[in-house]
């Protein structure tokens, strides 16, 4: 219990608070206020403006505080509240605070973890509340909703009893050991969004999943990080626990579909995974966007393998729509959709270079932003990422490359050139990232021409080794960027800290408009090479 006294203040109403904004990190708050006569001092934010909750004689007022949003996954919002002070009056409160065990975990309830959440009061987008990690970890965020990073949930101490209900091959020796890596990754999850020429056909999806994915030792094993030794043990793998149809807003898909599956994709980053069951998740996504007809996105735990491995397995999984017993083959060209049938999706148009219309546009990254921008604050590794994803032309970058004569290329076709030793095939290169001005726009091509020599060397070798020493000195950068050839077109995908960078679609303008820029200034050398040869 708090009791505030609040002395009167002649220069109230622009000089002095009485307590400043924030939201109560217990679960409820009874408030209680006392004054002569009709003093107002709690105020509550709501759309941006401050509104004065009326005291009424004897009555309670009920605050909803930061527990309470989290287990309820934001169906009921922490209120930003303050108190000011009375020019003439004093003023009392007397706040009764409901808390949880300090010491205990804290998560949405699992009934409301992938419901579209909506009420008379609020609406928002369909994505699961991040929860923290303790109720000790929440008690930081004051003020601005999600303003303050939010630790990652400990890994959960799993119950072994289940290994009685192992299938396929026993485990005498109670499972394989766990390789190093698969030892460091706590809370690091993959997130790869397949988008689907046709709406979700989902029976032969899950028959096909049954026969393939759930047969694979890591998809069907947890775990258990306790005990002498840290090993994988298999178990019945459940398919319900583990596809995911969540309940979407309707409403938030009708007005912006691409940005409803961005928002659903972001809070995939930092939702925890329940590690007493095999750690991946596919999440059906079965509304039209700009690029698809439909979409699922898997969330697979970093343990299970790396990005490139689990979307080749997740490829060797699928058939073609055409003949089920076949492999999918990569289209040569505009593919003919058959009807009804789901398949990967070709990319838009080749050649869409330039801005989303309608995004506030500013000058490419190249030039523009200071070098602090991209580290990421204490504690990115736990934030919330958002995937922004843009089709450039596969052709605007060949044409750089024919007039700088680079191989870049080679980047995007590992193991093509077997003269490349270790750098395709294993490991982590540094590259250079310049923001810098450069008078002509072909140096940022010129000098990233080093990944040549890089991928030569044994660099790659020895990231690896020093990659999570590096991490622990130097933390998380707040973007990353992957490219990805297919086609015709190049995908140019970013994973942004979601605070750090509010529109990361600004972002994806930068990138298209350097590229436009560099390819701009290439036309012009090929032009006078020609004109000189
Ligand atoms: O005095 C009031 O009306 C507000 C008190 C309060 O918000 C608190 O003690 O946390
Ligand atoms: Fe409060």
């Amino acid at each position: 219990m708090r009791v505030n006294y609040y002395q009167p203040c002649r220069q109230a109403a622009d000089r002095v608070v009485g307590l400043s904004p924030h939201a109560d990190p217990n679960g409820l708050t009874l408030l209680l206020q006392m004054s002569h006569g009709d003093v107002q001092g709690l105020q509550v934010k709501k759309d941006g403006r401050w509104f004065a909750v009326r005291a009424l004689d004897g009555a309670f007022v009920v605050n909803v505080a930061d527990a309470l949003e989290i287990v309820s996954n934001g169906l009921f919002r922490s209120i930003e509240h303050r108190a000011v002070i009375h020019p003439t009056k004093e003023r009392i409160s007397v706040a009764l605070f409901h808390y949880p065990y300090q010491d205990r975990m804290l998560g949405p309830l699992p009934e409301l973890l992938y419901t579209n959440i909506s009420s008379p009061i609020i609406r928002c987008s369909p994505r699961p509340y991040t929860p923290c990690a303790t109720f000790s970890a929440a008690i930081p965020r004051m003020g601005a909703h999600g303003a303050s990073p939010i630790a990652p949930p400990p890994p959960l101490s799993i119950d072994t009893r289940r290994r009685d209900e192992a299938i396929g091959e026993p485990d005498d020796d109670g499972g394989e050991p766990l390789s190093p890596t698969a030892r460091m990754f706590h809370d690091f999850y993959i997130v790869a969004v397949v988008g689907l020429g046709a709406p979700i056909d989902f029976d032969p999806a899950r028959a096909g999943l049954e026969v393939t994915l759930v047969r694979h030792p890591r998809f069907t094993s947890i775990r258990v990080m306790d005990g002498p030794e840290p090993r994988w043990v298999r178990m019945a793998v459940n398919l319900d626990d583990h596809i995911i149809v969540p309940e979407l807003d309707r409403a938030a898909i009708s007005a912006d579909p691409d940005r409803a599956l961005e928002d659903y994709v972001a809070s995939l980053s930092t939702l925890p995974m329940d590690q007493s069951r095999p750690l991946w998740e596919l999440h059906v996504l079965d509304f039209p966007t700009s690029e698809a007809a439909s979409a699922v996105a898997f969330r697979i735990h970093h343990a299970l393998g790396d990005g490139a491995s689990l979307v080749s397995l997740l490829l060797v999984c699928t058939r073609s729509a055409a003949d089920p017993k076949a492999p999918p083959a990569l289209p040569s060209s505009a593919p003919a959709p058959a009807p009804g049938a789901p398949r990967l999706r070709r990319p838009a148009a080749a050649g869409v270079v330039g801005g989303r219309p309608g995004a506030r546009r500013v000058g490419p990254v190249l030039v523009r932003d200071p070098p602090t921008l991209f580290t990421g604050v204490k504690g990115v590794e736990a934030r919330r990422k958002r995937f922004v994803m843009r089709t450039l032309s596969l052709d605007d970058v060949k044409l750089v490359k024919h007039a700088l004569g680079c191989q870049l290329a080679e980047m995007m076709e590992p193991g093509k050139h077997n003269d490349l030793k270790w750098g395709n095939r294993l490991g982590y290169i540094v590259l250079p990232f310049e923001i810098v001005r450069h008078d002509d726009p072909l140096d940022y091509v010129r000098n990233a021409k080093t990944v040549d020599r890089k991928k030569h060397s044994f660099e790659a070798i020895a990231t690896h080794a020093i990659a999570e020493t590096v991490t622990k000195l130097f933390g998380v950068e707040a973007l990353t960027v992957h490219w990805q050839g297919y086609m015709d077109t190049i995908k140019i995908i970013l994973a942004v800290d979601d605070a750090q960078f509010p529109d990361s679609h600004d972002l994806l303008d930068d990138f298209a408009e350097s590229l436009e820029m560099i390819r701009k200034a290439a036309s012009v050398t090929s032009k006078a090479q020609v004109i000189k040869g």
